[in-house]
């Protein structure tokens, strides 16, 4: 089953790791990947012009590297399609596939059929991803190097650099969570109450047991209340501070969250 937008996000650190993740690339059912400054023709490097952007010569195919490294879990497979800007204007179709468990940017290829030179910016989508929920988690693991960079010769140390920084899921997934779009998207798809729910009951559980444990004993011992007026007060509202201490501990944690 194809994963829709709501399922993106929901997944998003969990089953899926994007970075560098922004939410207007996500679309109804799918993710957009950008072009790098990345790029290779004929086996080298084709450096980017000084506006920012990657000429495909026509007639010929150039290999982009996506800025996005992608992970998902082995329950989740993908496939990557065309934007119809792109293929209306001569770009070749680009129908490939993600494998579960796969790691790292992808390295996308492009063939121009036009007589133009089109000029592709860095930063601009060229690529659908769509996500697709596996009925079983696959047993193969992902052999394949993060990046593909094993199909291109030439590699600048610019480029050993950005890949190494993006090459395993614990970096994508750390970048990704350390991100404020990610935490953005997040926030946008939870409810608050349902958060606060979540938060309140973790938050009342551990004051039960605080209670019992610190406060329990002490509290049952008359002269001991005699001796402290206060922790009297504490006793005849009870509930109040039983609802009230986790009610503000997980408004608390909320907005420390958020911030
Ligand atoms: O256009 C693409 C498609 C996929 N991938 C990545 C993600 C995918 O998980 C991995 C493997 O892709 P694929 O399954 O197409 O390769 P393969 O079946 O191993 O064949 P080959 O190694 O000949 O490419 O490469 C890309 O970088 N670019």
């Amino acid at each position: 089953m194809v994963l829709s937008d709501v399922d993106i996000i929901k997944n998003l650190g969990e089953r899926i790791g994007i970075y560098p993740f922004c939410e207007d690339n996500v679309k109804g059912a799918s993710y957009n990947l950008t072009a790098s400054k990345f790029a290779w023709r004929d086996d080298e490097l084709v450096h980017p012009t000084e506006d920012n952007k990657i000429i495909l010569e026509p007639s010929s195919t150039t290999l982009v590297m996506t800025e996005e490294a992608v992970w998902v879990d082995s329950s989740l497979a993908g496939t990557y399609h065309s934007k119809v800007r792109l293929v209306s204007k001569g770009l070749g179709h680009i129908s490939t596939t993600l494998d579960p468990n796969w790691v790292g940017p992808s390295l996308i290829s492009v063939h121009n059929y036009s007589e133009d030179a089109y000029h592709l910016s860095v930063g601009a989508s060229f690529v659908t991803l769509i996500f697709d929920n596996l009925l079983t988690p696959s047993t193969k693991a992902s052999t394949n190097t993060p990046g593909r960079a094993g199909l291109v010769r030439e590699h600048s140390d610019e480029f050993e650099e950005w890949l190494e920084d993006r090459n395993e899921k614990e970096k994508i997934l750390t970048k990704l969570k350390g991100s404020s779009t990610y935490k953005d998207a997040k926030q946008k798809i939870t409810s608050p109450w349902k958060e606060f729910y979540k938060q309140f009951w973790f938050w009342l559980i551990m004051w039960l047991v605080a209670w019992l444990l610190i406060l329990g004993g002490p509290l049952c011992v008359d002269s001991f209340k005699k001796l402290h007026p206060n922790l009297n007060y504490i006793c005849e509202h009870a509930p109040t501070f039983l609802v009230g201490v986790p009610a503000l501990l997980a408004l608390f944690r909320i907005e420390q969250r958020r911030s």
